[in-house]
């Protein structure tokens, strides 16, 4: 049997996708839509103050597209409150206007194929924990889409020794690297959390650098022999001002 790699786990994340419900929304009065506003004004005030606290952190993009119309990515300390996140958004006046579409649970992953470590406790580790527990970035723009690796006879990664997948994974990271400061990885494992192995949530100031990114991973082998893809998301930053301009008629 090949050896599994060593994961660290961070904060469990939610990608919750809507829609708006226009005609519900544009059927209502001023003052029920005024609700519906103030609602959400208060949502958007306490997942600020759970950032703010560095307890979760939450960001909400507009999706381009007919897939969704937005989406919230919540990261909390455990599956519990992320339940409890939706179903206090379910029950609001707010999303009587939404429908569901989508939803993504995953953890925050590291993988230990490009570094054994030092021999001390990575959670002791501010860097390491910077990372497990992200502050989600409010670039311009984010990328989301679900992933595999490919178990066909052939080209199957899970019989791969930890050392062939440790050189693959290197040339990976390389390529990664080549976007630093271009684009922010966060990379949540999924395996027995929800229908993919894993979720690939990319932030970037520049949409263009997210099919630059994504192209280029497609020749190296990881992604070439062993990548397989699910649905992709792309949308826009959605700020409080940002909402209140998409909701009005
Ligand atoms: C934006 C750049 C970027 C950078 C710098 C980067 C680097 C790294 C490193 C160093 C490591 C390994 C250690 C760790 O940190 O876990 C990873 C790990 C991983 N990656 Fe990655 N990746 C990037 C970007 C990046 C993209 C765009 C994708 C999607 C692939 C594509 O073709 O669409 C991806 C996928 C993954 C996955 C699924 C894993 C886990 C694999 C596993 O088998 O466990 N990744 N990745």
């Amino acid at each position: 049997m090949s050896e599994a790699a060593q994961t660290l786990d961070g904060w469990y994340a939610l990608h919750d996708f809507r829609s708006i419900d226009w005609a519900a929304w544009k059927a209502a009065d001023d003052e029920e839509r005024a609700v519906g506003l103030d609602d959400l004004r208060v949502f958007l005030q306490n997942w600020a103050d759970t950032e703010e606290a560095k307890t979760g952190s939450t960001a909400i993009y507009s999706i381009v597209g007919q897939k969704a119309d937005f989406v919230i990515v919540h990261l909390r300390e455990t599956l519990e409150e992320l339940n409890a996140l939706e179903t206090e958004f379910d029950k609001s006046t707010f999303a009587d206007y939404t429908a569901k579409k989508f939803s993504y649970v995953s953890v925050v992953e590291l993988s230990n194929y490009l570094g054994k470590g030092d021999g001390t406790d990575p959670h002791e580790k501010p860097e390491v924990m910077a990372r497990l527990q992200p502050i989600l970035p409010k670039t311009k723009h984010i990328c989301f889409y679900p992933m595999n690796k490919k178990r066909e006879l052939a080209d199957n990664w899970y019989m791969l020794s930890m050392e062939e997948r440790q050189t693959l994974m290197r040339s990976h990271g390389l390529i990664g690297r080549s976007y630093a400061g271009k684009v922010k990885q966060i990379i949540t494992g999924s395996a027995g959390l929800d229908d993919w192995e894993w979720g690939v949530t990319l932030f970037s100031d520049d949409a263009l650098q997210f099919k630059k990114l994504i192209y280029e991973m497609r020749f190296d082998e990881v992604s070439a022999r062993y990548g397989e893809f699910g649905t992709f998301y792309v949308g826009n930053l959605l700020t409080l001002e940002g909402f209140e301009q998409l909701l009005k008629l």
